[in-house]
């Protein structure tokens, strides 16, 4: 059967196209684009017509491949960005950026309504300025209530292409459960929450758990395309969700989905909403039935991103493999910095924003290519260090292993500077995780596996990991005292 998977990240989207027989399946990646975000008269927004154009690329490369045989097709993206339709699907706005400025604006009035406590101790979500309730009620702040009020539906990114696919509006479960608006205990909208902006509960689809088969592509979509049209299932569309289903590792582990962000937990059986959870900020996340994720965002590939697109700028464009090479020659801890300082949330001049930040910690500050991207490294190595360190001390449990996967695992350095930071093996992979995981939870939806570790060994044989253990401990070691000494993370909510 053909399994067709689509994966929109923050930085770039992929079309995956698995090829599953005998108990096997192999993967190709078929198409893959840029994805960025645009700034107009001061807001932040996603190209969707662009991600949807080339969404339709890589659908019809698959047409071609597989004689227009598409026996399932699914999306998961980053979470919680939106648009609103009305009731034939006409798109009513575009969509905003997580990473816009109005909740930065609007935060201390938003959390006058219900404070943090308040909000974590009812939804269990990260207080963070990018939540979906955090961008409504900066809508309503600005004056844009009316939208909340006229539009039929709110719908998060990936549940709004299957809009245009399909005509049917859902509103999935793990991309809901991260909206900060979700109830864990009654598996439901969290009325309160709603109510704190008189936000519409029917603005909301049909909430849906992965793992259903949703129907069949609508005849207006088919025509436009030139397709019979296929199938279309509901996987965990949170990217993170769909990245954890994919882990090998089956002991305790602590897990890794390192892309642009580092989303750094661990899977429980259920929500723990504790004092220490809210002081250290972890998210309670949902998962695929009876998986359930604590874990803490640390901004990751974002800083490598954002430098090489600084260079890019102005005048070298330098691969990935370089600026690893550099990084290997430069001095090692020559700077350390607080991956979680806000001052690096936005996008824009990500070097001299480092350089500004170890003139103002240490007088000095790196200059070379090289230093910077090693001091990124070592800084995100001892920042992954102290979040698992947070994880194990609240989850009560050892996390004597890490699995590093997604984008991250490739990067050797990362991964062995974690396994040096953290004392702790690394098992990088697989990297391509979230689409493996979104693959998985269509062979159950469409019936291909009976169950998740069915499903599970259909996908093994499409990827490979690798292991790395601890080197230079001590040095490590006295690094991270150092290091502990720069964070602000005693208090909830550095972002
Ligand atoms: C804001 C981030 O996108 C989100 O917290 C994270 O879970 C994610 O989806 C990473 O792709």
């Amino acid at each position: 059967m053909n399994i067709l998977a689509f994966d929109l990240g923050a930085s770039g989207g992929k079309l995956f196209l698995a090829d599953v027989g005998n108990g096997k399946a192999s993967i190709q990646n078929i198409h893959r684009f840029d994805n960025v975000s645009y700034q107009i008269n001061g807001s932040l927004y996603w190209d969707i017509i662009n991600i949807y154009k080339e969404m339709n690329i890589g659908i019809k490369k698959a047409i071609e491949l597989t004689d227009d045989h598409i026996d399932s097709f699914a999306i998961d993206s980053f979470s919680n960005d939106f648009a609103f339709i009305d009731e034939k699907g006409t798109l009513l706005t575009p969509v905003r950026c997580y990473r816009d400025k109005r909740t930065e604006r609007h935060a201390a009035k938003i959390y006058g309504r219900l404070s943090k406590k308040q909000l974590y101790n009812l939804s269990g979500n990260q207080n963070a300025l990018f939540n979906t309730y955090m961008q409504l009620a900066a809508m309503c702040e600005d004056g844009h209530r009316y939208i909340l009020e006229n539009a039929h539906k709110l719908l998060f990114i990936p549940d709004l292409l299957i809009n245009f696919l399909t005509g049917k509006t859902i509103s999935e479960y793990t991309l809901s459960s991260v909206s900060q608006m979700y109830d864990f205990k009654k598996d439901d909208w969290c009325q309160e929450i709603l109510d704190s902006y008189s936000i519409p509960r029917s603005l909301f689809g049909t909430l849906t758990k992965p793992g259903t088969l949703l129907g069949h592509t609508q005849e207006s979509y088919n025509k436009y395309m030139e397709t019979k049209g296929f199938p279309v299932s509901v996987v965990c569309e949170h990217d993170t969700a769909s990245a954890y289903l994919s882990s090998p590792v089956t002991s305790d582990c602590a897990l890794m989905s390192c892309g642009t962000w580092a989303l750094i937990g661990t899977e429980l059986d259920s929500c723990v909403i504790t004092e220490e959870g809210y002081r250290a900020n972890l998210a309670n996340e949902g998962g695929f039935k009876g998986h359930h994720r604590l874990l803490r965002n640390v901004m990751s590939s974002w800083f490598i991103q954002e430098t090489k697109r600084y260079y890019k700028e102005h005048g070298q464009d330098y691969s990935f493999e370089e600026l690893g090479r550099l990084a290997e020659a430069a001095k090692p801890f020559g700077f350390l910095f607080d991956p979680d300082e806000s001052l690096f949330y936005e996008p824009g001049n990500m070097p001299v924003k480092i350089q500004q930040y170890c003139m103002d910690h240490y007088g000095a500050r790196p200059e070379s290519t090289g230093e910077i991207i090693r001091c990124i490294y070592e800084s995100l190595a001892m920042k992954f260090r102290w979040t698992i360190e947070q994880l194990e001390h609240i989850s009560q449990k050892p996390l004597p292993v890490i699995n590093m996967m997604g984008g991250g695992a490739k990067a050797s350095m990362l991964c062995q500077f974690t396994a040096n930071a953290a004392g702790r093996k690394v098992i990088a992979g697989p990297d391509e995780a979230t689409a493996i995981g979104n693959i998985t939870v269509q062979l159950i939806a469409t019936g291909a596996a009976a169950t998740l570790n069915e499903a599970k060994d259909i996908m093994r044989p499409s990827y490979q990991t690798k292991e790395y253990t601890p080197q230079n401990s001590e040095e490590w070691n006295m690094h991270y005292e150092a290091f502990l000494k720069l964070s602000n993370d005693s208090e909830p909510a550095s972002l």
